[in-house]
């Protein structure tokens, strides 16, 4: 039985089909990077896996069950722009989110319970290295840092499955190469399934055990919006050779039509 299972999944808003029937398996710890068009579907495909909608047709099975049929914090997501609380400082930020948690009425934590989240929270400030800003503001700390905290929001929460909708795509390629490391390290530590978006392939290679497109196999010119999006491609990826990385890319890029980021598959992950 797979940790996630989808079969024959539709989603339709209106009559208006945005996904066609995907049928995918997932197994616990796996990272899945995703490749498509703009407007091809991912957002409404985590949307899915975070419960805010629900499957037109289809099943969508957790550990052979029902899924969720609310958000909860088995399930976290960052976004590529920081969503973090801008009138709290770092340590609160994380904090707040095990507070939420904990006290989801006051999302407030007083006497040992504070104590306890403080320690834990601090733990993960220093886990994602952030430990020197503990008292500072989102204005105060770079686009890097603010999605460093970002994470360990997330993190704090111990979720099952991690969903990062292009987490570093406003950011600088030093940086970026920096958080890739912290992610994979985060990663191995604590074994979350990872479903990650990215418009970068290079960067979905570098981080992926496994890599979805998801592209439009039916096009009616005279009627756009008929059909909806599948998933075309879905390449096995392990750390390999210069020759087999160039090959799996000339294969994505067939299939995907060329968007942001995709001009950078020259250079081995
Ligand atoms: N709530 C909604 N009601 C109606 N249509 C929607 C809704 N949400 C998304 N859509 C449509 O579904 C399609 C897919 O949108 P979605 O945001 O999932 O694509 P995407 O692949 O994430 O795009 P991008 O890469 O640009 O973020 C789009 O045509 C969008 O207009």
């Amino acid at each position: 039985m797979s940790f996630i299972s989808m079969k024959h999944l539709w989603k339709h808003y209106g009559h208006k089909p945005v996904l066609e029937n995907l049928t995918l398996d997932v197994a616990k710890g796996e990272f899945v990077s995703i490749v498509g068009a703009s407007g091809c579907g991912k957002s409404t495909f985590f949307r899915l896996l975070l419960a805010e909608e629900q499957p037109t047709r289809g099943q969508l099975l957790l550990n052979g069950k029902a899924w969720p049929s609310e958000p909860d914090a088995d399930r976290g997501v960052v976004f590529q722009r920081y969503s973090v609380f801008p009138h709290l400082t770092c340590l609160q930020n994380v904090r707040v989110a095990l507070e939420f948690r904990q006290s989801p009425l006051l999302a407030r934590l007083f006497g040992g319970a504070k104590k306890e989240a403080d320690e834990r929270a601090m733990a993960m400030l220093e886990a994602v290295g952030l430990a020197q800003a503990r008292d500072r503001y989102p204005h105060e700390i770079s686009g890097g840092m603010q999605q460093r905290l970002a994470l360990a929001q997330s993190l704090i929460r111990e979720p099952e499955i991690l969903l990062l909708d292009e987490p570093f795509g406003a950011l600088d390629p030093g940086i970026r190469a920096d958080m890739h490391e912290l992610m994979r390290g985060l990663w191995e530590k604590h074994k979350f399934t990872v479903f990650m978006v990215t418009h970068d392939l290079k960067e979905g290679f570098a981080l992926g055990t496994r890599l979805l497109v998801f592209d439009r196999v039916r096009v009616d010119p005279q009627a756009p919006d008929a059909y909806g999006a599948t998933i075309t491609y879905d390449l096995p990826v392990r750390r390999r050779d210069r020759q087999t990385y160039n090959e799996l890319s000339a294969e994505v890029r067939t299939r995907m039509p060329l968007s942001r980021g995709t001009d950078v598959l020259e250079e081995t992950p």
